[in-house]
């Protein structure tokens, strides 16, 4: 079966820097990636890979089996959106103009947004819980609120590859608890994410497969039982045995695989 998304031989480098060197992998439709790893390993720079927001220095990005570069501005938003990190607004927006902006690749030059995108943008708003938060200036907002109307733009491109980079920070327990429900709902209605994530405690119940970014430019993939355990992520995060911060009986040991 074609991969929804794949990533073959990539390279990167920014200009006094090498990000990512012949890095391939490949996500199925239908499924659910969490990608791990160190602060500046390169996550983000990957996402922006995918997305087809950066272009490789070597590889090649396909969605579908095609090379994303290929299709058009309004092909790839329909394809794929990315959820970033930040959204710098210039300008007094409100959260209903912002996640309007989802619609652009939809709507021609000559029209303005017809029902079927104001009924997308509804149910984006809803789904990411921010109807109420519909008039109110963007640059205004919390963290925690702003987080969600990132994912309320990105879920009004209706796009088949949902990509979140680290969708959980700033969110309270309850907030990151409705995220959660919200990537299963989406998944049950066959969007296929892929969302880079700090928050280790949140990845075994909730994706399927695991890509663990390390040094050295190694790419590790597996389930969560294949990956998350205490010797790959001492390996990759740098800490020492005796230190986890967080439950250890998320972890998978040796013994209990
Ligand atoms: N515009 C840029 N110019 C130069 N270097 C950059 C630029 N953007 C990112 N980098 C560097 O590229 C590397 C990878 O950055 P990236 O943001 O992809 O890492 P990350 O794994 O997402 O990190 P984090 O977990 O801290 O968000 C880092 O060393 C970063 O400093």
């Amino acid at each position: 079966m074609t991969p929804l998304l794949e990533l073959h031989t990539i390279a990167f480098a920014h200009p006094a820097r090498e990000v990512l060197r012949n890095i391939s992998l490949a996500i199925e439709e239908g499924t659910a990636t969490a990608l791990i790893g160190p602060n500046g390993i390169g996550k983000t720079t990957l996402l922006r890979l995918a997305s087809g927001a950066i272009t490789p220095a070597h590889g090649e990005v396909f969605f579908n089996g095609k090379p994303l570069r290929d299709l058009d501005r309004r092909q790839r938003a329909q394809s794929v959106a990315l959820v970033p990190q930040r959204l710098e607004v210039p300008f007094r927006f409100t959260v209903q103009q912002i996640v309007e902006q989802g619609r652009t690749p939809y709507v021609g030059y000559l029209r303005g947004l017809l029902r079927e995108d104001r009924l997308a943008v509804d149910r984006a708003l809803d789904l990411a819980h921010v109807t109420s938060l519909r008039h109110r200036i963007f640059n205004e907002l919390s963290g925690g609120e702003r987080q969600r109307v990132k994912i309320a733009l990105g879920l009004a491109q209706q796009p088949k590859l949902l990509l979140l980079d680290e969708p959980t920070q700033n969110l309270d327990i309850g907030r990151q608890v409705e995220l959660i429900d919200l990537l299963h709902l989406l998944r049950s209605e066959g969007i296929t994410i892929f969302a880079s994530i700090h928050d280790l405690h949140l990845v075994p119940n909730n994706f399927s497969t695991v890509l663990l970014l390390g040094p050295d430019h190694r790419l590790l993939e597996g389930s969560p039982a294949d990956i998350m355990t205490s010797e790959h992520l001492q390996w990759a995060f740098d800490y020492p045995a005796s230190r986890h911060l967080f439950l250890p009986e998320l972890l998978v040991t040796k013994e209990t695989r």
